[in-house]
């Protein structure tokens, strides 16, 4: 038994990412002598324009951006012999402080499935909501039952809505009498029905609304709150089952010349794994967690035969098909192009809260099911058994999203100067699932071993063929609309009536007929999609919260199996607390225990109907809770979080600032080559460690 040295802190986090940020945030606010130390591998956010100004999200999307962490899948023919390439946020605040702020909301009957199908009590819609609302400040729309009013995070429409999003709900209304609109549609529990789409953006400061800020950077003056930056976590220390701490080195991207000696850092209470589903499982790896054999190919002693560690990988599937516009229509692609006139005109809009770096330029939508013979006839054969086993009997789970997008989500740099928009849908629930392992036992920065598994099951190419025939049909009536980009649609065979047309002069007419597609201009669809599919940006599952012998790595008190935890035997349940959560008591400390558990969306049994970013914030809240539970800490009110703008100030346990100017970052070596790493890469990006420069303001 090793003898393991005093404790620096009460709980260490293992990644600073977005459900870190809230767990750390609440526990912190709860009770400020808890000695908390958050390890992120990335960069601090606090204040900087490339993450409060939300408009500015694709500049981390570049290549060369330090903010994103770039996962190379496995080349594969499902994707026309692509490598998929994965970014997940890698920063304080994680993906949330990098994403594109889409309020979106999963449907109740997933967290009931999280409860009942993968049997983790307390994870239920019924107590999940009123960790939903707790997050939010919905300013949105006022009292409306579902949603918070008194949360850290403000949801508004944002500073601005395009007249493309209008367009689109105009056509919508007039051409779809089968479905309607809504003010809400995000209440959890309906589909069908067009509305506008909220952002998680303050609608009165124009701000992001991610926890880094308003969890974390918040509470500057609590010098027990400690974030260390550019620290990979390499593995987690043992004293025989008893998880004591983390070993951790420099990151090689923010500080690529610091010592890489390992160093390690203790806990006296909780070790907490939060590094997303990509960093989670392989820390878990490096620590002897993961299937066995994997584990000794790697030359790792096992602590844990666990083989479920990087498996059930998912996703949703998207696609951002290009329409060309009109002059009149409002987009963001000359501030995508680095526009100067346009980025000056919209930073000082910012200020007010307005213009487009206060939006994200997708601005409304639909969460859609079939529901005519012809959705069924579209979707196809392949689909009717997906249809029947999983969709028929849950009303509230969507097919797919679909919405118009404001900009060209593709290289400006060789598409023509001009306007666009495009139509984005997504597969809420693909069948396919794919992994995510290690390819190094020592070495925390080697690339992951990834197979994405993207399109694996002809029922996932079923429901995008779906999307890409409804959302074609909406675009070519809007009156902005001025014909398909070419090099981003299906190439369909010349003579087809479905043949892709350029430039136009116009929209068709409301009343004009659908358009017919054959079973060879299907195939091209198909074809479209195996070459163009990309990420959602919506990676989870690889540690599931499900039964061990079920492939589950986790808990529904989020331990890990086969690890020393901290389970409070005896009668406390969820759903009491979650109750109580809803009044935030304060903590009062007692008996010291070590234990280890997680916390991020790795930890989903399945996938979401929805963008992520809400479950994200569920899970920290909810891991909050069973934290201050399992450490029997006291809770009699919890602390509130202070919001103000003031506030954000403090916490600069900061690395050395990192270089001006180097070579690509690690992440990167050999991936110059591949499709979809060029998606929206920037004009003026620079091969720069600093920040990803998207819109430069001279
Ligand atoms: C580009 C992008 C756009 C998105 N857009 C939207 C959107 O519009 N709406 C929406 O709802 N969702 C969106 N999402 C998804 C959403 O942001 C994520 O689902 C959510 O942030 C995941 O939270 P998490 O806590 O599980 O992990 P993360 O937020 O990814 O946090 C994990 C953290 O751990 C750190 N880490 C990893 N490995 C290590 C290690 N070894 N050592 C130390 N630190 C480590 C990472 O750097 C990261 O900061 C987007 C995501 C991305 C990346």
């Amino acid at each position: 038994m090793m003898n393991t040295p005093p404790a620096d802190f009460d709980i260490i986090f293992g990644g600073g990412g977005t459900a870190a940020c809230v767990a750390a945030g609440r526990l912190a606010a709860a009770n400020p002598t808890l000695r908390i130390l958050v390890l992120e591998a990335g960069e601090h956010t606090k204040n900087e324009d490339s993450h409060v100004q939300p408009g500015r999200y694709f500049g981390h999307l570049s290549p060369a951006s330090t903010t994103l962490k770039f996962h190379v899948g496995k080349p594969s023919e499902a994707l026309a012999g692509r490598s998929l390439v994965i970014p997940s946020g890698r920063c304080i605040g994680g993906g949330s402080s990098v994403n594109f702020t889409m309020y979106t909301r999963a449907s109740a009957s997933d967290y009931d499935d999280w409860e009942t199908q993968f049997k983790n009590p307390g994870w239920g819609s019924q107590y999940l909501l009123p960790l939903l609302r707790k997050t939010e400040t919905y300013q949105a729309q006022p009292n409306q039952p579902t949603h918070g009013y008194s949360g850290p995070l403000k949801v508004s429409w944002g500073g601005h809505v395009t007249n493309v999003a209008n367009q689109f709900l105009e056509v919508a209304a007039a051409t779809d009498h089968n479905r309607t609109y809504t003010e809400d549609a995000n209440d959890f529990y309906e589909c069908n029905k067009y509305g506008k789409w909220p952002k998680w953006i303050d609608g009165e400061t124009g701000k992001r609304s991610d926890p880094a800020h308003y969890y974390i950077y918040n509470q500057g003056a609590n010098e027990n709150l400690v974030i260390r930056t550019g620290q990979q976590v390499k593995r987690v220390l043992f004293e025989g089952e008893k998880a004591v701490g983390l070993e951790y080195v420099a990151d090689r991207v923010l500080r690529p010349d610091a010592d890489q000696a390992p160093q390690q850092v203790y806990a006296s209470r909780l070790v907490v794994l939060s590094s997303g589903a990509f960093g989670s499982p392989a820390i878990l790896e490096r620590s002897g967690i993961g299937a066995a054999d994997l584990l000794a190919k790697h030359d790792i002693p096992v602590k844990v035969d666990l083989p479920a560690v990087g498996e059930n990988f998912q996703d949703h599937n998207i696609c951002f098909v290009p329409y060309q516009a009109s002059d009149e229509a409002e987009t963001f692609d000359a501030l995508i192009r680095g526009d100067i006139a346009e980025t000056t005109k919209n930073s000082d809009l910012w200020t007010e809260g307005k213009g487009l770096l206060a939006a994200n330029g997708m601005d409304a939508g639909i969460k859609i099911r079939p529901i005519t013979e012809q959705d069924f006839a579209e979707l196809g054969p392949e689909f009717e058994g997906r249809w029947n086993d999983y969709f028929v009997n849950a009303p509230d789970k969507p097919v797919i999203w679909f919405g118009p997008s404001s900009f060209l989500l593709g290289d400006h740099t060789t598409a023509p100067v001009r306007r666009y928009f495009s139509m984005a849908y997504v597969n809420e629930y693909p069948i396919s699932m794919g992994s995510v392992h290690i390819s190094s036992g020592e070495d925390p920065h080697a690339p992951s071993d990834f197979n994405p598994a993207f399109l694996n099951h002809p029922a996932d190419l079923a429901t995008l063929r779906w999307g890409y025939k409804k959302t074609r049909e909406i675009a070519r009536r809007m009156k902005y609309y001025r014909g398909e980009h070419l090099p981003i649609h299906p190439n369909f065979a010349a003579g087809s009536e479905a043949l892709c047309s350029g430039e136009v002069s116009g929209p068709i007419t409301l009343d004009a007929p659908r358009l017919k597609y054959t079973e060879e201009d299907d195939k091209a669809i198909d074809d479209f999609h195996r070459k163009f599919i990309q990420t959602s940006w919506h990676s989870l599952g690889t540690c599931a919260m499900k039964p061990r012998e079920e492939g589950g790595v986790v808990d529904p008190r989020l331990n890990v199996y086969g690890t020393t935890n901290l389970k409070v035997a005896g009668d406390r349940r969820l759903f009491h607390l979650s109750l109580l959560l809803e009044f935030m008591p304060s903590f009062n400390l007692s008996i010291p225990r070590v234990g280890f558990c997680f916390l991020d969306l790795s930890i989903a049994p399945a996938n979401v109907g929805a963008n992520t970013y809400s479950s994200a914030l569920t899970v920290g809240e909810k891991a909050a809770v069973i934290i201050a539970e399992d450490l029997g800490l006291q809770i009699d009110g919890v602390g509130a979080l202070e919001t103000s703008e003031q506030t954000i100030s403090g916490l600069d346990e900061l690395v050395p600032a990192p270089p001006t100017k180097t070579k690509l970052p690690d992440d990167f070596a050999g991936l110059e080559g591949i499709e979809g790493l060029t998606i929206s890469s920037m004009v003026n990006d620079e091969y720069t460690n600093s920040k990803p420069a998207m819109i430069t303001v001279m």
